[in-house]
């Protein structure tokens, strides 16, 4: 673990190259802000050791919390940044940024290189994103966003909070990004274009989230990303590239933010020759916010509460996924899956199932039977077949798709392009066939009907996927239904995910996949 770092200005993690991320305004170093004394003279050990009581009893609490179910061991700090001075006495709030892996016991069925920045061998850590506010004492608006009161270190005697519930500390991010420039190991970006006012009033997204999301005056959305590892996240990448392309159907990243901790992350970004370079961490995106929109799992639900029709809806919500995947195939590479890369898929899908199971033992008895669906698409690549690969969506489902009316009428856009978050960064942003978000999107219709209670669930699903994979046809000129295998194996490899999702996240909906699971199992293609 490399030493942290409590940074009040630049540090030699501000004087790394830039990330590689296209049409941004270059940074500029600003001076160090005025800092504050005792945490200096403290240093990082001291702030962790004060806070460690209160994170590992507030972190496991957070929806956003990965490792639910394992006990917190240990904390290690990676970095620390002022954006707002600390210690003053006065009733100014302090913001203290934070960069904190949370150190647990490897989850049942792990397998290692997961990509959350731990070597193999080492214990498992995941790296949060923590934003603190600092106070002398709440004011009773923001009592719901207590942490505590650190008995000693730096913050000692002072009272901590979960900033974004602050307006003054979340117009202060909005501040900064508006900016760009560097402060110690972190890095504000943001497209030139971009006319991004101050002023807006801040709103933190309560929806149950993976991550976290401020509105700003119903003009922008900022989502900091809770889980962090090395690497640009997706969720920035593919917005970024597709904002470059004819394609409209995602907001467009207006600013950004990232942070280059000394010693993390050396990885994909290490050169040769220059000593290994931090892949810098993608810590938050600002993008524009669609404003009298609402997501597709609401939708959905609606009709089936009313035992309405959802065709039109999924015909063209097909249609839309269609034109956001052609254009990421035109904007960023793409490859050829033949015989070794097939296999290769089907044994990692195997995998998967094989450490699902592990975390979940309701998986077992249906184990030999998926594992045929692997199978026959292994199967397929020894006798010949091959398919494309793609940068795609990656965790497509109803809840990752905005309706709203314009000109013209009803209008799908895709947002969340950051993939499953349970997944390493790599395997991300690696080309997949495009079947993958579309399977996806088929499981939604699945849960819809089931979480919506509708007395013939499977009728219901049944015609909204033949609509949106009809749509999706119409759009693309291939229809996922004339692939079974690949379709079905993809299906089952995301039934399988949301069964250890659920088990983690919502026991209570643990029935919903795992009735697919049985569904998935009886069929063979
Ligand atoms: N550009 C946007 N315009 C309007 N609402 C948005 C936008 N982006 C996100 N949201 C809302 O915020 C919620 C969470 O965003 P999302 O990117 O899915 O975060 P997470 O990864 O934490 O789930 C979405 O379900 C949606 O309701
Ligand atoms: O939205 P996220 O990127 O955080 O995705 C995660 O959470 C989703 C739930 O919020 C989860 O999706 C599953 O539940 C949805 C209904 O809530 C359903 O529409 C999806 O089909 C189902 O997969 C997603 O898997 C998870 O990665």
């Amino acid at each position: 673990m490399p030493e942290a770092s409590f940074s009040r200005g630049a540090s030699p993690g501000a004087q790394q190259p830039p990330t590689a991320v296209p049409r941004a305004d270059v940074p500029r170093a600003d001076p160090p802000p005025s800092a504050i004394r005792a945490a200096a003279a403290a240093g990082p050990a001291g702030l962790l050791a004060s806070l460690a009581p209160l994170l590992s009893e507030w972190l496991p609490r957070q929806r956003w919390f990965a490792g639910k179910g394992r006990p917190v061991t240990g904390f290690a700090l990676v970095c620390a940044t002022e954006l707002l001075p600390c210690a003053t006495s006065g009733t100014t709030p302090g913001l203290l940024h934070l960069l904190i892996r949370a150190q647990q016991p490897e989850p049942p069925g792990h397998r290692h290189g997961s990509g959350c920045g731990h070597r193999r061998g080492a214990a498992a850590s995941d790296c949060y994103q923590i934003l603190l506010g600092v106070r002398a004492t709440l004011p009773p608006h923001l009592a719901p966003a207590l942490i505590g009161r650190p008995s000693g270190g730096p913050l000692h005697g002072r009272t901590v909070y979960e900033a974004l519930l602050d307006p003054r500390l979340a117009t202060l991010l909005l501040e900064r990004l508006r900016m760009p420039g560097t402060l110690g190991p972190l890095r504000f970006l943001r497209e030139p274009s971009a006319d991004i006012p101050s002023g807006l009033a801040p709103r933190l997204v309560t929806a149950e989230q993976s991550n976290s999301s401020v509105i700003y005056g119903d003009t922008f959305i900022l989502k900091l990303f809770r889980r962090v590892s090395p690497g640009t996240n997706p969720d920035l990448e593919l917005p970024l590239a597709l904002a470059r392309t004819d394609c409209t159907r995602v907001p467009a990243p207006a600013a950004w933010f990232e942070a280059a901790p000394l010693g993390e992350g050396a990885g994909a970004g290490a050169s040769a020759g220059a000593g290994p370079r931090a892949d810098p961490f993608t810590l938050g995106v600002l993008q524009p916010y669609l404003a009298g929109s609402t997501d597709g799992w609401q939708l959905a639900l609606d009709a089936v509460a009313a035992r309405g029709d959802f065709t039109a809806a999924a015909h063209a919500l097909g249609q839309a996924t269609a034109e956001v995947h052609l254009a990421m195939a035109r904007a960023l590479p793409t490859s050829h899956l033949r015989r070794p890369q097939i296999e290769h898929l089907a044994a990692a899908m195997s995998e998967r199932l094989d450490s699902a199971a592990a975390a979940v033992p309701a998986l077992h008895p249906y184990r030999a039977a998926l594992h045929s669906a692997y199978e026959d698409l292994a199967a397929l690549g020894r006798a010949g077949r091959t398919w494309t690969a793609q940068r795609i969506h990656g965790d497509l489902h109803l809840g990752q798709v905005l309706r709203r009316t314009v000109e013209g009428g009803a209008r799908w856009s895709l947002i969340d392009f950051e993939g499953e978050p349970s997944r390493p960064l790599d395997e991300r942003r690696r080309p997949q066939p495009a079947v993958r978000d579309i399977a996806g999107m088929l499981r939604s219709f699945d849960y819809a009907a089931a979480v919506g209670g509708h007395d013939s669930p499977q009728d219901w699903a049944g015609r909204s996927r033949a609509a949106y994979c009809a749509g999706y046809a119409e759009a693309s000129g291939t229809d996922p239904r004339d692939d079974p295998e690949l379709l079905r194996a993809h299906e089952t490899d995301k039934a399988v995910y949301e069964v250890v999702y659920e088990a983690r996240h919502r026991p209570e909906w643990l029935p919903v996949p795992m009735s697919a699971i049985r569904r998935l199992a009886a069929t063979r293609t």
